[in-house]
Formats: C-alpha cells, sequence, structure tokens
C-alpha cells in the first residue's frame, strides 16, 4: 500500500545545517545562561534543571554549574531532551522578538504544500523539542507553515535512531507503518524507521547517497505515490 503520510526530520532536510549550527545554537549559547538564572524557581524549568543533573550524573550541581554542563552540551551539539527543551523556550523570545526567523528550504515549502493538498497527512519527527519545531516552521522566512502539519514528535517518543520510537510514532499517528514515508538526512535514523515498516527517502542536499535508501537532493524530486 502506497505512503499516505509523511514524517519529515528538520536539521539537513527541511531546514540548513547552518542554520541550526550557525544561527540557532550561537543564539542559545548567548541568552539561555541568563534565562535560567531568571526562570530557574519556575516549575517547568525546575523539572529540565534536574533532569540536566540527573542525565549529568551530577546530582549536586549548582545552578552555576547546570548552565556549564548545558553550554558543553550545545557544543558536542548533545540530542539532550531537558537540554532541547530548554533550548525551545530560549528560541521562542528570539523568534517573538523578530530576531530569529526559521529557515526551510523554498524546495520543501512547495512539496510540503503540494503534499498537503494532495491528501498527504504531514508531520514532523525532530531531536528538537515540539516547542522548537513550531516555531521554526510557525515564524519562518516563508511565513507560517503550521496549518501544514496534523502533529509534532520529539525525542519524549525516543531517540531517532531507535526503530522502537518509529514504532510508537506510528501507533499514535494511527496508521499501519507501511504507510508512513519518512525522510531524513541522516542514515542510521533511515535505518531505525525501516526496522520499524516505514518507508524511507534520503536527504543527501550537497550530492550523494545515504546508503541502502533512495536519496535525493531536494524534496522537488520526490513523489511520495511512488514509495
Ligand atoms: C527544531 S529546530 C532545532 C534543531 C535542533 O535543535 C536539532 O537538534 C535538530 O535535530 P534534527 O533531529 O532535526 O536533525
Ligand atoms: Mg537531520
Amino acid at each position: 500500500m502506497p505512503s499516505k503520510a509523511i514524517l519529515t526530520d528538520i536539521e539537513g532536510t527541511t531546514s540548513a545545517v547552518s542554520f541550526v549550527f550557525d544561527v540557532l545554537f550561537p543564539y542559545a549559547r548567548e541568552h539561555l545562561p541568563a534565562f535560567v538564572r531568571e526562570h530557574a524557581g519556575e516549575e517547568q524549568v525546575a523539572a529540565q534543571l534536574a533532569a540536566v543533573r540527573a542525565e549529568s550524573g551530577e546530582a549536586d550541581a549548582d545552578l552555576e554549574r547546570v548552565i556549564e554542563i548545558l553550554l558543553g552540551w550545545i557544543a558536542e551539539d548533545r540530542k539532550a531532551t531537558p537540554l532541547k527543551a530548554l533550548q525551545g523556550r530560549v528560541w521562542e523570545r528570539g523568534y517573538r522578538a523578530g530576531q530569529l526567523k526559521g529557515h526551510v528550504y523554498p524546495d520543501a515549502v512547495a512539496a510540503l504544500q503540494r503534499w498537503k493538498a494532495g491528501g498527504y497527512d504531514l508531520y514532523v519527527y525532530s531531536s528538537g523539542s515540539i516547542q522548537a519545531q513550531r516555531l521554526i516552521f510557525g515564524c519562518s522566512e516563508a511565513g507560517d507553515l503550521s496549518p501544514l502539519f496534523s502533529g509534532y514528535f520529539d525525542t519524549t517518543s525516543g531517540p531517532k535512531r531507535e526503530a522502537a520510537s518509529y514504532a510508537r510514532i506510528a501507533e499514535v499517528i494511527g496508521r499501519p507503518a507501511g504507510e508512513i514515508l519518512f525522510l531524513s538526512d541522516v542514515v542510521q535514523e533511515l535505518d531505525a524507521a525501516r526496522e520499524a515498516g516505514l518507508r524511507t527517502c534520503g536527504l543527501a542536499r550537497e550530492g550523494g547517497v545515504l546508503v541502502g535508501h533512495p536519496s535525493v537532493a531536494s524534496f522537488a524530486a520526490i513523489d511520495p505515490a511512488a514509495f
């Protein structure tokens, strides 16, 4: 049965890696320390700080040490759920202030609009928090793209390189895994999705192939009916 829903990664797939590394991460590095100091007493932020202490194994870390840990995680691009949640909060300020505009490749915008109009349900799965996902598409250079999407998934559904995460997401979407086409620029994510029964297509925006998966350089080359 051909695919009926499309699940897409963000960084390197709908959006430039350079936007994440050269714009979003530096913004978080600059603004996260003040944000954490200002909001540490807030219940949701306090829960994320507790999760940082647990994940780092530093149960007694004071606030300044937790900030240091978070900055280290940004530098190593660690896909830690509490870091991603806090980054989403910090980026929200930047987007609302007009300092940030989400980058989405024009070919991705056009294809997502075409697929939506053609009856496909569109979903996002990224290591960025759901809040960060809503912001990149809701406050994008191409305007508010959020009406295109039926749902968002982040690492609270599990790591992106584990098949069980994709099985969980298919359950929530409410379709057999074989009716969902997953798009990503990372071969380990495509492998995990395929292991769970999803169809896969690799985005190799600089050319080349994602070994073992159909690969394209642009969304313009994807016909979801062919999967
Ligand atoms: C949701 S935009 C922020 C990007 C980000 O923090 C990230 O980790 C991107 O990971 P992805 O799974 O989209 O490659
Ligand atoms: Mg990616």
